[in-house]
């Protein structure tokens, strides 16, 4: 029988007074591989009243010895790397070695954030400096934490987008609600396992489990949360943003990211940049390359590579490591082929793939793609990439930017004058000059704008944004 996951609420580990409980299906293994609390609002409201309480003896901390709690979680985590790799991929369908980088990658966030935190440091300001003023007057300012944090975050990466979230709030003296998305949410309680084996005093962190369309306004809406960080699709975090208490929020939405490719560009390594950034994790990635606008005198040639490509991306379960996986459940397959089929009768070219077995849909290239189409515009979350031929870098710009979206985009030329031409006029919150869309390194500032959110994060950036400066003005007198 399937485990039953726990809560965890004041340091303890505990089943639902609901009785409810959430079945969560491997999208490859299309079996029920473990069960998760859907709790109530009276236990949403025990947890963030524990947080709330909490916080204030958390905050009295040193940030050495929250540190110390942090490094303890890192050393924890690694231990449990097979075991949370194991979770990751039967969970969310990522192949075992990206389960594994992204554990890695989890640890060196922490501690990279940790490092950073130890070494923020406030600013002193005299007031002579303005008219009038005069040297008695010293304001110096630091950064005090907001409160108790809601961090909300996506099945894609559901240990390290938690924890670029969780460790950055802990780590400066906030308490934690941490919704980790249902799908996801086991291996966000073995995160959490690992944390509770650090030691973290009972409170700093509560974890609570529950289908966001039931208990997510609830959480959102409560008047105890101080700050929210989500990570999720461009509606959801458009109606958290509506319905929030004018707190501060840092959103990580939906992207459409486009690779505008010049005539002068280095087309092979374009093309394996291309597909890197395109089909990774089957295109289950925020920041994956989502269009191609490509100069239609180099364009023919682009495919041509884009195709041998795609002919050698391995096809099948994460478990052998296969580049092209199931996607996470046969909806968001109904809505990639969706995409595909409305193209199709519009009169794309079809290069390559349109074949599907359940959830897996193989990778498939459109070529001809206009602007008339959905997957012009539209974000598939799937192995799909659209060619929009274009005559100009204006033409291609102008397209960019006529996306809702804003989270990235890519340049390929071999010009850097034309790279420092076009990426300033492109509206996305980072230009990548010859290298596919990404986020990390993760100590980058990371940011989306129009519907690919609001606020900026990257560690230093996530420090910042989860604490606000507070200023102590000395008056000497004589
Ligand atoms: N810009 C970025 O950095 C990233 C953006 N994304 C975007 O996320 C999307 C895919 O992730 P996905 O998990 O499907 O996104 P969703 O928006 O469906 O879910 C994200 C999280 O929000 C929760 N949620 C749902 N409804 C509410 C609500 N009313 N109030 C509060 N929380 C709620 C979900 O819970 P539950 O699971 O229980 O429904 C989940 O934890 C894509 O659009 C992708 O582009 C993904 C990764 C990074
Ligand atoms: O949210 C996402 O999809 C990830 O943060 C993207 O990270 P990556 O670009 O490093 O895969």
């Amino acid at each position: 029988m399937a485990k039953n996951y726990q809560f965890y609420i004041n340091g303890e580990w505990r089943e639902s007074r609901s009785k409810e409980s959430i079945s969560i299906l491997s999208p490859y293994l299309h079996e029920e591989i473990g069960r998760v609390q859907a709790i109530s609002q009276d236990e949403v409201d025990e947890a963030i009243n524990g947080a709330k309480l909490a916080q204030k003896e958390w905050a009295q901390l040193s940030v050495r010895a929250r540190g110390a709690y942090l490094y303890r979680w890192v050393d924890e985590l690694l231990a449990m790397k097979n075991e949370i790799a194991q979770s990751i991929m039967e969970e969310v369908g990522k192949t075992f070695n990206d389960a594994v980088k992204e554990v890695d990658r989890t640890a060196d966030f922490i501690q990279y954030t940790i490092e950073e935190a130890t070494h923020m440091q406030g600013e002193s300001m005299w007031g002579e400096n303005f008219p009038g003023g005069n040297r008695s007057k010293i304001a110096m300012t630091n950064r005090v934490p907001l409160g108790v944090i809601l961090a909300i975050s996506p099945f894609n990466y559901p240990v390290n987008l938690s924890a670029a979230k969780i460790a950055p709030s802990l780590i400066v003296g906030n308490s934690v609600i941490f919704k980790p998305a249902t799908q996801g949410a086991i291996s966000g309680v073995k995160m959490i396992e690992a944390l509770h084996k650090a030691g973290l005093p009972k409170g700093v962190l509560n974890l609570v489990t529950g289908r966001g369309s039931v208990i997510g306004d609830y959480l959102v809406e409560h008047p105890d949360i101080d700050m929210i960080s989500f990570t999720g699709g461009t509606v959801t975090g458009q109606h958290i943003a509506k319905i929030s208490n004018m707190i501060p929020l840092v959103m990580e939405l939906g992207g459409k990211d486009p690779a505008i490719v010049r005539e002068d560009a280095d087309l092979v390594f374009a093309s394996k940049q291309i597909i890197s950034g395109a089909y990774s994790y089957s295109g289950q990635r925020c920041t994956a390359i989502k269009r191609v606008l490509v100069n239609e005198t180099v364009a023919d040639e682009l495919v041509s590579l884009l195709k041998e490509e795609i002919e050698s991306l391995t096809v099948g379960s994460p478990e052998e490591n296969n580049i092209i996986v199931p996607l996470i459940d046969d909806k968001s397959a109904d809505f990639v082929q969706g995409l595909i089929d409305d193209a199709l009768t519009k009169e794309a070219t079809l290069v390559v793939g349109n074949k599907r077995e359940g959830n897996l849909i193989y990778p498939t290239l459109l070529d001809n793609v206009t602007t008339n189409m959905r997957i012009a515009w539209e974000e598939p979350f799937g192995p799909v990439l659209p060619i929009i031929r274009v005559k100009s870098d204006k033409e291609a710009i102008t397209l960019a930017n006529a996306s809702k979206f804003g989270l990235q985009a890519s340049v390929f030329t071999k010009d850097i004058n034309k790279a420092f031409t076009i990426a300033p006029q492109i509206e996305a919150g980072s230009v990548q000059i010859n290298g596919r869309t990404e986020r990390g390194p993760d100590h980058f500032p990371f940011i989306g704008i129009k519907g690919s959110g609001m606020g900026t994060q990257g560690i230093r950036r996530s420090i910042e944004a989860m604490t606000r400066e507070k200023v102590t003005i000395i008056n000497i007198y004589e």
